[in-house]
């Protein structure tokens, strides 16, 4: 069996804890039966000894699928790992995500999406990156008695995500940690009607709207300001033909948005700039977890 999941950016800017989107980096996973328990890896971690030791996906896999089988069988399972670790592109909700619906698919259990989801949000409280990891595409979600509500619309073709990865992780825990306990009523506001002003942009699909929707003030700053280069990639890409730049997640990757026809001179001024960092071009996906029996 073989299950992918896209990397996710979530927030977009004002939409603390309810806007994300899907892109076409990929974790997949081939998992096979077989007569002792092993594990191989490639990609993003495969340096990294506590991936092999204490997984993440593995440790919630044998939960689910020790309640869901009354069997006691070994599995081999082949990570090939697209989405950087901890930098703001959803890692930890593609491994979620992953776990679960490959624990059913297993066991030959259909899992729907809304089910799916909401187990999710057992191991990840904020939705924004669980539901288009879920889902793919844009989404507007929020938790309302322990479930998910989410809108979700299809992105198109003609629009790329360009993205900068610092060589520096950023964990989501701690950088949570870093926000304000309170906000002023301006900063609220600020945020509401531009969280709100975005969501319709991109329900509309009026993409010139992004670069005003997409301010904030309620976390960008205050974690940026602990990799101040951030601000000077964010300068760069709207000086570049970017359509709207936000930090991605909690960081450290920032996120920008392009027409096809100008991604690739917004991804050569970034690398031009910022040597010592990665830059890609993506697709959006629209797609979301996939299984493959
Ligand atoms: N491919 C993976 N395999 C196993 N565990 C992983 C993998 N990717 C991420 N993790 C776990 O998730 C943690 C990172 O989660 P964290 O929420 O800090 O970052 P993120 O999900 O990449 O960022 P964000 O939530 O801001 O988008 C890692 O420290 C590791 O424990
Ligand atoms: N909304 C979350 C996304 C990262 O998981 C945050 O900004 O902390």
């Amino acid at each position: 069996m073989r299950i992918s999941v896209p990397a996710t950016s979530a927030n977009l800017g004002p939409g603390f804890d309810c806007l994300g989107l899907a892109v076409s980096l990929k974790n997949q996973v081939v998992i096979r039966p077989s007569k002792f328990h092993s594990v191989s890896l490639k990609g993003e971690g495969a340096n990294n000894p506590a991936l092999k030791d204490n997984n993440m996906f593995i440790s919630i896999f044998n939960d689910f699928y020790h309640n869901l089988s009354n069997k006691k069988r070994f599995f081999r399972f082949e990570f090939f790992n697209e989405i950087p670790l901890s930098r703001g592109l959803g890692s930890s909700s593609a491994v979620i995500v992953s776990a679960i619906a490959s624990a059913y698919a297993i066991e030959g259990i259909e899992l729907e999406r809304d089910k799916l989801l909401n187990l999710a949000l057992a191991y990840e409280s904020h939705p924004d990156n669980i539901t288009p990891a879920v889902m793919g595409g844009f989404n507007v979600a929020t938790v309302q008695d322990n479930e998910v509500k989410y809108i979700n619309k299809h992105m198109p073709r003609s629009l790329k995500a360009v993205i900068v990865v610092p060589n520096r992780p950023i964990s989501t825990q701690l950088s949570r940690k870093t926000l304000p306990f309170k906000y002023s009523k301006e900063d609220t506001v600020f945020n509401i009607s531009h969280s709100s002003l975005l969501t319709a942009a991109f329900m509309s699909e009026n993409w010139e709207m992004l670069k005003y929707a997409s301010q904030d003030m309620v976390h960008q700053k205050y974690r940026m300001k602990h990799m101040p280069e951030l601000f000077d990639v964010q300068k760069t890409a709207l000086k570049n033909g970017a359509l709207m730049s936000t930090l991605s997640g909690s960081g450290s990757t920032l996120f920008s948005i392009a027409y096809n026809q100008e991604a690739n001179k917004l991804e050569q001024a970034l690398k031009a700039k910022f040597p010592h960092f990665r830059v890609f071009t993506l697709d959006f996906d629209n797609q979301g977890v996939k299984i493959e029996i």
